[in-house]
């Protein structure tokens, strides 16, 4: 069961059912479309039946999943899954560990060129690409690096881009509480490179934008034009 955080608390006396079933039971979104977050380590306890499940899918396309090359596959698919969604472990008081200093700035700034690898929620493949955050700090700046790990947390689940933008964008300003957020994603979708249109070169633009960057032209052109100019 959640406790009173939302996480689901490591249940060492349970059986292995029992800790699938409270893990079961946190899986619902919001409106915003952000799961309740599972406390680190928690999914672990689905090891077993995610390496069961990849091992059929090995058989299932013809292959013989007791062959060595493959023995230990289904266990190692497993577990990068599970890193590949770590982000439903995270949550951004945790990484953010209290670096918002105060600091007399309101200029813009800008963390660009953050690499993101998620994975589209609708076919299970990667999609990845750059993240380009601006804000404008009202008496409170956020340490650099906390940008990114909020990045981190959102792109490492299952998404669709345009839900990742946005919830990159509403952390941000909830953290920072700045007088506006803008996000553009930039993003090549396997699903739509590997399989499907096969369309190698296209790329999806997404932006968020709060606050000022909303309300005011002359500041998203400016964040617009300098994630445009060269490194
Ligand atoms: N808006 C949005 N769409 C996405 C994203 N990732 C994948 N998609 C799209 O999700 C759609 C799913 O469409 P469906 O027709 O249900 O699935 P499909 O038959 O596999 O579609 P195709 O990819 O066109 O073959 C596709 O158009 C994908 O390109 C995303 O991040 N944002
Ligand atoms: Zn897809």
């Amino acid at each position: 069961m959640p406790t009173q955080n939302g996480q689901v608390a490591l249940q060492p006396n349970k059986s292995i059912d029992e800790k699938l079933a409270a893990l079961n039971s946190i899986g619902s979104h919001g409106d915003d479309g952000e799961f309740d977050q599972v406390a680190p380590g928690t999914r672990e306890v689905a090891l077993p039946v995610m390496t069961n499940a990849y091992r059929s899918l090995l058989t299932s396309v013809g292959e013989d999943a007791l062959r060595e090359g493959l023995l230990k596959t289904p266990e190692r698919a497993a577990k990068a899954f599970l890193f590949f969604t770590k982000g439903y472990e995270e949550k951004v008081s945790d990484v953010l560990n209290d670096a918002i200093f105060a600091e007399n700035h309101e200029e813009m700034v800008i963390v660009k060129d953050i690499d993101i690898f998620s994975m589209c929620e609708h076919h299970l493949v990667p999609f990845f690409g750059k993240v380009h955050v601006g804000y404008l700090p009202k008496n409170k700046v956020v340490g650099l690096s906390k940008i990114a790990r909020i990045v981190e947390i959102f792109s490492r689940r299952l998404q669709v881009q345009e839900r990742l933008t946005k919830q990159i964008a509403v952390a941000i300003n909830e953290a920072v509480q700045p007088s506006g957020v803008a996000v553009v994603i930039e993003a090549a979708h396997m699903c739509m490179v590997m399989r499907g249109v096969q369309k190698n070169g296209a790329r999806t633009v997404t932006s968020s934008v709060l606050g000022n960057f909303r309300d005011d032209p002359k500041t998203r052109e400016e964040f617009m034009t300098l994630i445009r100019n060269s490194h």
